[in-house]
């Protein structure tokens, strides 16, 4: 019957970790050395914390020998395999010297424990040793978790409060259970069998909702971001200009618009070919960027043609900005394959009148551009 239940249990845990693991194959290994880490100490974690119900199992069969400095080594061991796979996630090495104290700090508590068996201790002495040996790991753990909260994502949090969870039941929960239920009880390896299946569903759900989140924003930034510039694109324009000019009309602010078109673009493409007109739209777009503010916002809304939006810059201070960059286009030579190109860039400028929406300001902006073009090019009209 004993031995049944411990099978059981021992079994269904496997399954479970070993869906773990195989979970944290699925997910997309993130680009980062040290969050790729993470996930390996993850799956570490997992197994470490089926070998304590295993050892727990053989502890309560006989090989207490065995079993309980197995169940204290594995145990400890899980709970640095949490702070590694934690710290690893939200990006932070960990000292050589830390991981040696971390080995050390385990062998000590196995050593200890063997002691204490041998020597007829009390068991609680063994008991209360472990459980503050994991305390420690899982504390630390928390507190780096903490750190990272403001980036308020769900994934910390729910690991943030297993974490707390994890911590008063070893300090509290657990002692008060031990002093009150005999060590040979079998419901010790249920006790610790339910304990750790909710840590392991909870550690994996936190672990995976931790990397889609950060999938998430990644994925936010690609659709808003365009590939070969860099600059956002008009997804961007069309979700988040609206918001920026409500804000600016809200607050009392000025905004500016600034429409920009390389001058004879096309002529570029059919002297040198169009991967050397990629190489100059791409420097282009540096040099631009180099040249804004922190609040300014560069936007290709489509083949040369880009906007700037610059919040808190009225419109004389936009065209001094226009009539900058475009001196500065018209003086930076781009090499592209071994070519040497000039190029140009005509500005059209508007200050957004107050309770005017941003798509009309856009469109005056344009017309301003469009007569640069129709006056010879490479200047700046402000409406
Ligand atoms: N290489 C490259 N060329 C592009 C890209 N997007 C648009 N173009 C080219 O940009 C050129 C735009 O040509 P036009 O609209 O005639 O304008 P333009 O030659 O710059 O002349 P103006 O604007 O009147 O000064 C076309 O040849 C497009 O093929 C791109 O991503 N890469």
């Amino acid at each position: 019957m004993q031995y049944t239940q411990t099978f059981i249990q021992v079994g269904l845990l496997a399954v479970v970790a070993f869906i773990g693991i195989g979970f944290t194959f699925a997910l997309p290994t993130p680009r980062h050395h040290l969050k790729a880490k993470s996930v390996v100490y993850a799956r570490w974690f997992l197994f470490s914390s089926w070998l304590v119900v295993a050892f727990q199992g053989l502890a309560q069969n006989g090989y207490g020998n065995i079993g309980l400095p197995g169940v204290y080594g594995a145990a400890t061991l899980s709970a640095y395999l949490l702070l590694m796979s934690v710290n690893k996630r939200y990006g932070h090495e960990i000292a050589r010297i830390k991981k040696y104290a971390a080995a050390l700090h385990i062998v000590i508590l196995i050593g200890v424990t063997l002691v204490l068996k041998f020597a007829q201790y009390q068991p609680w002495l063994a008991h209360a040793l472990a459980l503050s040996s994991i305390a420690f790991p899982v504390w630390l753990a928390q507190k780096r978790v903490q750190q990272s909260l403001n980036k308020e994502t769900f994934g910390s949090r729910l690991l943030y409060s297993v974490l707390w969870l994890v911590l008063l039941m070893v300090l509290v929960a657990v002692p008060v259970y031990l002093g009150n239920i005999a060590p040979q009880s079998p419901y010790h390896l249920t006790a610790t069998f339910a304990l750790i299946l909710v840590i392991m569903l909870t550690f994996m759900l936190s672990f995976a909702a931790n990397i889609l989140q950060s999938l998430l924003v990644k994925l936010h930034s690609l659709v808003h971001t365009d590939p070969l510039t860099g600059a956002k694109n008009r997804y961007f324009f069309y979700e988040t200009a609206p918001k920026l000019s409500a804000h600016a009309r809200r607050n009392n602010e000025v905004l500016s618009v600034v429409a920009c078109d390389i001058d004879h673009f096309k002529s570029v493409n059919d002297e040198h070919g169009h991967v050397v007109g990629d190489i100059a739209l791409k420097r282009f777009c540096e040099i631009i960027q180099e040249q804004l503010r922190l609040e300014d916002t560069l936007i290709r809304m489509g083949g040369e043609e880009f906007l700037i939006l610059s919040p808190q810059c009225d419109g004389e201070q936009a065209r001094l900005m226009a009539e900058r960059l475009r001196e500065t286009i018209s003086e930076t030579k781009i090499t592209a394959r071994d070519v040497t190109i000039s190029l140009t860039a005509s500005f059209g400028v508007i200050e957004m009148p107050d309770n005017a929406d941003l798509l009309s300001a856009v469109k005056h902006a344009d017309l301003a551009l469009f007569d640069a073009k129709a006056k010879g090019r490479n200047q700046v009209i402000m409406v």
